[in-house]
């Protein structure tokens, strides 16, 4: 069965290529910007024409949630146009699209976990052209699975779990945001749900919530990295208002994650849990 990974560099990306070569999975191709740009339809098309794949997997982004405020235009050309051209293309050639979106679709308004069908309410432009790429590609694929995901980590690109590790080796304290609560997601558990989704080839199509379980708050997240790499950092919590953000981030987003298990039988470790496996990869590489 092959398999288009578009965004192929970026975290999540790269953690597909390592889950797919240690499950023997090899139909895969991995496509950066430079022969998968999303900007590009005739590229896509071209791709897709040559490598004729079941599946499209678009981990391709803007993801610079502060820096979007001040660049809107290029942001929501990447997570709202390309995410169209690529949901055009896979029509265009009957492939089904795995697309990852954000649980900065939420406002963060309630505190209980949010299912697929809650009402969306984006507060930052990374939120807001992130729900119009899911927008788009609704209206063009019914052939589509739009996974929403929240705060990824791992050994591989930039991430908060990075760069409290960097910021930790120079600073003896930290402030650190206490009242944002969500669920902490490791992006080689994240990997492995996709292709547990491409091998199943079911066609129950639609939009699913995945993170860890559990809740934390980018505080607790800051406090376990400390902790699992026994580094003595004194941590202060804050709150939202004590450090200034360019771009909102929801107070609540932690997500139901009842359907995609349900539907697909999958497992889904606790994030402390995944944070002890994605450290000691880090170790190891550090
Ligand atoms: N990171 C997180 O915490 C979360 C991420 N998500 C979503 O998960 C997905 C993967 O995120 P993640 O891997 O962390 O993000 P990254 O920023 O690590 O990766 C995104 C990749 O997209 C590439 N890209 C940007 N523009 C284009 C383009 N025009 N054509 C092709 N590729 C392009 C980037 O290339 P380059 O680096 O060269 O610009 C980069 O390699 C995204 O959809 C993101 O919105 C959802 C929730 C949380
Ligand atoms: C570096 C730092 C951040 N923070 C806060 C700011 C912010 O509220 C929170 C996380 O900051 P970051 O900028 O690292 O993470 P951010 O880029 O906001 O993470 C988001 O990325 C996008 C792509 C998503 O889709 C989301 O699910 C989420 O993962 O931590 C502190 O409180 N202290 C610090 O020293």
């Amino acid at each position: 069965m092959k398999i288009i990974v578009l965004g192929a560099a970026g975290q999540l990306g790269s953690c597909i290529k390592k889950v797919a070569a240690e499950r023997n999975i090899h139909d895969l191709l991995f496509a950066t910007q430079e022969n998968g740009n999303i900007l590009d339809e005739a590229l896509l098309n071209k791709l897709l024409d040559r490598e004729k794949p079941e599946y499209v997997i678009n981990c391709a982004a803007y993801t610079a949630v502060d820096k979007a405020e001040d660049e809107q235009e290029l942001c929501r050309r990447i997570n709202r146009d390309g995410a169209s051209n690529v949901a055009k293309a896979c029509k265009q050639h009957n492939a089904s699209l795995v697309h990852i979106s954000t649980d900065f679709v939420f406002k963060g308004n309630v505190a209980y976990p949010l299912n697929e069908t809650d009402p969306t309410l984006p507060e930052n432009i990374y939120g807001i052209t992130k729900l119009e790429g899911e927008t788009a590609i609704a209206g063009l694929l019914p052939e589509h699975f739009i996974i929403r995901t929240s705060w990824l980590y791992s050994e591989f690109g930039n991430n908060f779990v990075k760069t409290m590790l960097r910021l930790g080796k120079d600073r003896s304290e930290l402030g650190i945001i206490a009242d944002q609560i969500g669920s902490p997601t490791y992006a080689i558990d994240l990997a492995g749900a996709i292709l547990d989704i491409t091998e199943s080839e079911s066609k129950s199509y639609g939009i699913y919530h995945y993170s860890n379980e559990g809740v934390a708050s980018w505080y607790d997240l800051a406090k376990a990295v400390f902790d699992i790499s026994n580094m003595p950092l004194r941590l202060n919590p804050l709150k939202t208002a004590e450090y200034v953000t360019k771009a909102v981030r929801p107070a609540y987003s932690v997500m139901d994650k009842s359907k995609i298990k349900s539907t697909f039988g999958i497992k889904i470790p606790y994030w402390r849990d995944s944070l002890a496996k994605c450290m000691e990869q880090l170790a190891v590489t550090a």
